[in-house]
């Protein structure tokens, strides 16, 4: 389980986190989302000990990451993946990061194969595409099979195959019971891999939900095309829909198209299109950062 609870980082003058708190429980992925500079890389970075809390805290299984014993075998990560010595087997790679925790190459050798490196355990890693790194991050991510995993960005830069491999990969990791955060700045991506989504806006919580509720949220309207708009818009917002004109149609939401095409019915208006639509799950995205920078910005008003 990761904890952060009202963590707050600053770099001079930079807010990067403020007052930031929620918990990441096992046995699902949680996305981690938030545009640019929104602060997701400082927790990850503060849950490993990285970066210095300003105040607050982040905690491993109730543990500071300092406090942590032997911190390979409860927590894993990948941050960046091109950090790796170019000049190094991946297998070498891996066995001198395992020394420190007592890992050793039999381990590291199971890894590789998780990750499908397997084959290419004794090539020197600075010949390795992104995609490869990628990987050998993971796989060091993995060493002492910690219950406990972080992955910024990890899809950045991906192939489409590695893309598919990385998101099964998460989905399997959480199915074994272990707690997966994964950031992303892209709400289609996490849709795919998260269960669980906690959205962050200028280092504060905009919200914290499970993907399946995000996804009941987002607005549905109706596209209604009339030749008498001026007619039918009264009525509709009479039964308590709201009406907006979107050229020569009307666009509802509030009321169902059954509903539209009853009450246009009962004032004689003509229909001659209705169209149920959803927004997409990156638009309800887009519309909860949004209500956040107008918020802020009022805020700073
Ligand atoms: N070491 C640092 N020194 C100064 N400012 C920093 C440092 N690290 C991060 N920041 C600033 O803190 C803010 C949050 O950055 P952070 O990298 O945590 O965001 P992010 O959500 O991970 O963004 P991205 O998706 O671009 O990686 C940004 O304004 C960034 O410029």
């Amino acid at each position: 389980m990761i904890e952060i609870r009202e963590l707050t980082k600053h770099f001079g003058r930079t807010v990067a986190v403020d007052g930031l708190s929620f918990t990441v429980h096992p046995g699902q992925v949680t996305g981690f989302l938030g545009a640019n500079g929104s602060g997701k890389s400082t927790t990850m970075r503060a849950v490993l000990g990285l970066d210095r809390a300003t105040s607050g805290e982040a905690l491993v299984n109730g543990k500071r990451y300092p406090s942590i014993q032997r911190p390979m075998f409860e927590v894993g990560a990948l941050l960046d993946a091109g950090a790796v010595h170019g000049g190094r087997t991946a297998l070498a790679h891996l066995r001198c990061l395992g020394l420190s925790n007592g890992i050793g190459a039999d381990r590291a050798r199971t890894v590789l194969e998780r990750v499908g490196l397997g084959g290419v355990a004794n090539k020197r890693v600075g010949g390795f595409s992104l995609g490869m790194k990628q990987r050998l991050g993971i796989a060091a991510a993995l060493l002492g099979d910690p219950g406990v995993l972080l992955f910024d960005e990890p899809v950045n830069g991906l192939d489409p195959e590695g893309i598919r491999w990385i998101r099964t990969l998460m989905r399997d990791l959480a199915a074994e019971g272990r707690t997966v955060l994964v950031s992303s700045h892209l709400m289609s991506e996490m849709a795919l891999t998260a269960d669980h989504v906690v959205v962050i806006g200028r280092g504060r919580l905009i919200t914290e939900t499970s993907m399946s509720d995000l996804t009941a949220r987002s607005h549905r309207d109706v596209l209604v095309a009339t030749p008498d708009p001026d007619g039918l818009a009264p009525v509709l917002r009479a039964a308590g829909g709201d009406v907006r004109p979107d050229g020569a149609d009307l666009v509802v939401t509030g009321l169902t198209p059954a509903e539209i095409g009853d009450l246009a019915l009962r004032s004689a208006c003509a229909i001659h299109g209705l169209t149920p639509r959803s927004a997409s799950l990156e638009d309800a995205y887009l519309e909860l950062t949004d209500d956040f920078v107008s918020y802020r910005a009022e805020a700073l008003r």
